[in-house]
């Protein structure tokens, strides 16, 4: 999808990643780009981009998108305000070590639940009978495939959005909604996150070879993911190791005998 001109809604727009996102977006000529998210930061990041890349529009709309129905909202406030969404990102995200464990369970819901609720609205919104077709991505991570100890349903909750998402990007799926959708899988990156867990950073100093990315480094494989129409059910790793790169995916030939 060429990005010039489009409209993207992300959620957890005011955090690390979020806002490498949407700069991204704002320089490759988006007409707008709504920041969704829980802390009113994101005031201030959408005021910060919006200096940064005139003329154009850069929105902050408060919301918990644990809670459907006020995600809907926002869905509701980009579609009126701009006429149209074309991107979609699920970047909302926390994280919890296993001793805690409304912490863990809150981490189940925001990171897998409401990435469900926001590919389902994504769909709603976008796909070719109520809008223009579009791109979902979805921020999972490496902990999908490598589990960090200690944060069990962190790495669940990341699985999930892998599995999800596929399910979603399906190419029957796609033929019929006219949305692409796509996972992002990033190694350790350098945001306000890895200061939420204690004990975290020293962590990933003692792993061999694992220097901690830039959020503007994951941000180039997100574009990688809006722009490329060829990607759909895609999942993205991105490594310091082995940079960018598509997971092989076994199920890409829909007359593929095997479906598995
Ligand atoms: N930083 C890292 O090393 C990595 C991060 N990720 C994932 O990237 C995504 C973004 O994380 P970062 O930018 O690193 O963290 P961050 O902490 O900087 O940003 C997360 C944002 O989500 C917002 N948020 C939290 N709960 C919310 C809710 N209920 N409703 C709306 N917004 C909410 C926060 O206010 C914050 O602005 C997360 O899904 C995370 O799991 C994936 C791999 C590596
Ligand atoms: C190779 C896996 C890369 C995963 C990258 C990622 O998603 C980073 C997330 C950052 C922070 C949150 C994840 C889990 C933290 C929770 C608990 C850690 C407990 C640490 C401890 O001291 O026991």
């Amino acid at each position: 999808m060429k990005i010039s001109g489009k409209v993207a809604l992300i959620t957890g727009g005011a955090g690390g990643l979020g806002k490498a996102f949407a700069a991204a977006l704002l320089r490759a000529k988006a007409k707008a780009v709504c920041l969704v998210d829980i802390s009113s930061r994101g005031k201030e990041v959408a005021e910060d981009l919006r200096l940064q890349y005139p003329p154009s529009q850069v929105d902050f709309y408060h919301c918990d998108v644990m809670n459907y129905d006020l995600f809907k909202g926002a869905f509701d406030f980009v579609q009126k305000r701009f006429g149209a969404i074309d991107i979609v990102c699920n970047n909302a995200g926390m994280a919890a070590s296993d001793h805690n464990v409304s912490g863990s369970i809150r981490t189940l819901r925001l990171n897998l639940e409401a990435v469900y609720f926001g590919t389902k609205l994504g769909m709603d919104y976008m796909d070719k009978e109520s809008g223009r077709g579009g791109v979902i991505i979805n921020v999972a991570s490496m902990a999908a495939f490598l589990p960090l100890m200690g944060s069990m349903c962190y790495n669940a909750s990341k699985a999930g959005v892998v599995a999800l998402t596929k399910s979603a990007g399906v190419p029957e799926q796609y033929e019929m909604t006219g949305v692409r959708v796509n996972a992002l899988c990033p190694s350790f990156t350098e945001t306000p996150l890895l200061d939420t867990s204690s004990g975290l950073r020293e962590m990933i100093a003692q792993l061999p070879n694992h220097p901690i990315m830039s959020p503007e480094y994951v941000a180039e494989g997100f574009q990688q993911l809006v722009e490329n129409e060829e990607l759909c059910g895609a999942v993205m790793r991105v490594t310091p190791q082995k940079g960018i790169e598509i997971v092989p995916n076994r199920r890409k030939d829909r007359n593929s005998s095997s479906k598995l």
